[in-house]
């Protein structure tokens, strides 16, 4: 097996810089900044995608820096990867959204993600509240980018910044609302409910947590505190998680050496090894609904139609199908519910 396998979260090849190695528990901040880094493998592995025909997705290019040449290309089993992750995000969002009257999205880290922009630009979302929360060094680059970029001003309309800086907002009329905000999700865990950590959260309607590779970055009891500050809050709520598995086979064990090399530890890779332990994770934190935890290898082959998989074929094609299986295997989404009617999630295991 290949010693530099890629994997679909952190891609600056072998080893890291040399900056980073070395980064870990004794420096947190330079451990925050080393995850904060992620984002941009994210977003460059987004716009690969796209470049490549596997996404459409006309935001993703203002999120890298151009730095003068053609867009980074990742490999095919990368960008198969990210495809799969990002479409089967967009059919469980769509999935809640379809549930009708007033939601809410929180989106955990979202880093520069542009699923955001997408989903205002279309016009559809009726009353939408939508909550992007990151470090705040994440969030202010966010709004940098949209307040230089005539498409994305356009779609986020006019921006009110908080008093503090540490949000901005947008009133998008009909369409809802958004909040962008800058904030530690640490902070959450031992919040009493006199502080204010997210101005403009609802609790009185449907609200879908999102974490798109974002708690895995947290220790486990953190991460599950995260969760429960919502799941405490709203009584109509979902939860959608993306993230790796599998840490100890052959395969797990070289990512997750790849991880240690650049500094970045994944404490819940160990506490939720299997997809059944994802499951587990969510029954445990009450998303008693609808709890299923798929690989995104799973997903390839149930969710993607025949027609879809031909045309991806034909982009670039790929070779490492064996490949592609273990990488794409050691990747779940997870997702579970309370006082929420979910029947469109049920409906896409059928
Ligand atoms: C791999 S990136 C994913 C970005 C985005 N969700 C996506 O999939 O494109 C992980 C994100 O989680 C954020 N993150 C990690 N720990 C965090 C914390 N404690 N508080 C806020 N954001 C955090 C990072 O800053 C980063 O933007």
């Amino acid at each position: 097996m290949r010693s530099s396998i890629p994997n679909l979260l952190t891609l600056r090849g072998r080893g890291g810089s040399r900056a980073s190695r070395g980064r870990g528990r004794a420096h947190p901040e330079a451990h925050d900044t080393t995850i904060q880094g992620t984002d941009t493998d994210a977003a460059v592995s987004r716009l690969s995608a796209v470049h490549c025909g596997y996404l459409t997705d006309p935001y993703a290019q203002f999120f890298v820096s151009a730095g003068g040449g053609p867009p980074t290309r990742r490999l095919p089993i990368i960008n198969r990867g990210t495809y799969t992750r990002t479409t089967a995000l967009d059919r469980l969002v769509d999935a809640f959204l379809d549930g009708g009257g007033q939601r809410q999205i929180v989106s955990l880290g979202a880093g520069t993600d542009t699923r955001v922009f997408k989903r205002f630009a279309r016009g559809e979302t009726e009353g939408l509240v939508y909550h992007e929360l990151d470090f705040e060094i994440i969030s202010q680059k966010k709004l940098r980018i949209v307040r230089g970029n005539p498409m994305l001003s356009r779609i986020m309309g006019e921006i009110t910044v908080s008093e503090d800086a540490t949000c901005w907002s947008s009133e998008l009329g009909a369409r809802g609302e958004y909040h962008c905000h800058g904030l530690d999700l640490r902070k959450l865990v031992d919040a009493d409910e006199s502080q204010v950590l997210i101005p403009g959260l609802r609790t009185d309607m449907p609200t879908l947590v999102v974490s798109e590779c974002c708690l895995c970055y947290l220790a486990t009891e953190q991460a599950a505190a995260v969760l429960a500050y919502f799941h405490k809050r709203i009584p109509s709520l979902g939860t959608v998680i993306y993230e790796p598995v599998l840490p100890h086979d052959a395969f797990g064990k070289v990512m997750t050496a790849n991880l240690a090399a650049r500094g970045i530890s994944m404490p819940t890779l160990d506490s939720y090894p299997t997809p059944a332990d994802q499951e587990k994770r969510l029954s445990e934190a009450g998303f008693v609904g609808a709890v299923k935890a798929m690989t995104v290898e799973e997903i390839w082959r149930k969710w993607v139609t025949d027609d879809e998989k031909a045309r991806l074929d034909s982009l670039e094609g790929l070779d490492e199908v064996e490949e592609w299986e273990l990488l794409a295997g050691h990747y779940v989404v997870a997702w579970g519910s309370k006082g929420l009617d979910v029947k469109a999630w049920n409906e896409l295991l059928t």
